[in-house]
């Protein structure tokens, strides 16, 4: 295996003085289901974002396929963000275009800006578009809206929309935060099939350490924007899970059981 990703020294202050990441240095393997957890503010957004430059780092770097991704011009950024899918925890999805458009999307960085304006997609582009969507048992809400679509579906149409960039490396921010328990497992079962099956390389955020341990070949833990925990889930202790998450620990342990627990 080789590394796809590499976070080197990583650190990010806000204008408003407030330091996001301190020093973050981690690097990722092709093919591995890697999640960050940790409590709200501890920076995990921060942290993905700043890989495919939709924040700037204060400093570090992210070098991904071996480029330099935080010294790229405008031109060679949006080639590297083709490779790079994000799924976001409130979807994303315009809401009066139907599922199929919303899933070309996808496209626009393979397109000059008049012809994603235009809307001009091939029918090669098309047609993959409603594989992936039947992929995600969604061959059904194509021509629906996307607002008349549930939390659950229109996540759905969010990962077909990364998919269809032919990705490399997903980057999931929250991507359950916003749905039932039932709809949660459905979109973490697709991110599996999708990493195992694809090799699509996944890095995840979540809030639920139990959803984490589940699913993931490997956890980071981070609080007050440092890394406290990188290792497999099955070496992760309840002491380490405290550390992470502080006081917010008591509502996180409820569903931990087995090796974990105690
Ligand atoms: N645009 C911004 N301007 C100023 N400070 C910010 C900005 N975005 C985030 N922060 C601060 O940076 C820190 C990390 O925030 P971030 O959203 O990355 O954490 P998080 O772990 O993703 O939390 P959550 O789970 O609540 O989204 C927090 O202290 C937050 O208040």
């Amino acid at each position: 295996m080789k590394a796809l990703l590499e976070v080197r020294r990583v650190s990010k202050k806000y204008g408003n003085g407030s330091t996001a990441l301190s020093d973050v240095s981690f690097s990722i393997q092709e093919g591995e289901f890697v999640s960050i957890i940790g409590p709200s503010g501890a920076g995990k957004s921060t942290l993905l974002r700043c890989i495919n430059r939709m924040i700037e780092v204060s400093s570090g770097e992210v070098v991904f396929q071996n480029v330099n991704v935080t010294k790229l011009g405008k031109k060679q950024l949006k080639q590297v963000r083709r490779t790079i899918g994000m799924i976001f925890q409130h979807y994303n999805l315009v809401n009066r275009l139907s599922v199929i458009e919303n899933v070309l999307h996808g496209r626009l960085g393979y397109k000059s800006t008049l012809a994603g304006m235009l809307g001009l997609y091939n029918e090669e582009e098309k047609k993959k578009a409603v594989e992936i969507l039947a992929m995600l048992g969604l061959q059904d809400q194509i021509y629906k809206r996307a607002d008349q679509l549930s939390g659950g579906q229109k996540q759905r149409v969010g990962i077909a929309r990364a998919l269809v960039q032919e990705p490399k490396l997903l980057l999931c921010d929250e991507p359950i935060a916003s749905l039932d328990p039932n709809a949660s497992k459905t979109i973490m079962d697709y991110l599996k099939t999708i990493s195992t099956t694809l090799g699509i390389t996944v890095l995840v955020n979540l809030h639920q350490v139990d959803v984490a341990l589940k699913y993931s070949d490997r956890i980071i833990g981070v609080n007050k924007g440092r890394i406290i925990y990188d290792g497999v889930p099955r070496e992760m202790t309840s002491d380490m899970i405290h550390n992470i998450y502080g006081s917010e620990t008591g509502d996180l342990l409820f569903d931990l059981g087995g090796e974990n627990a105690g």
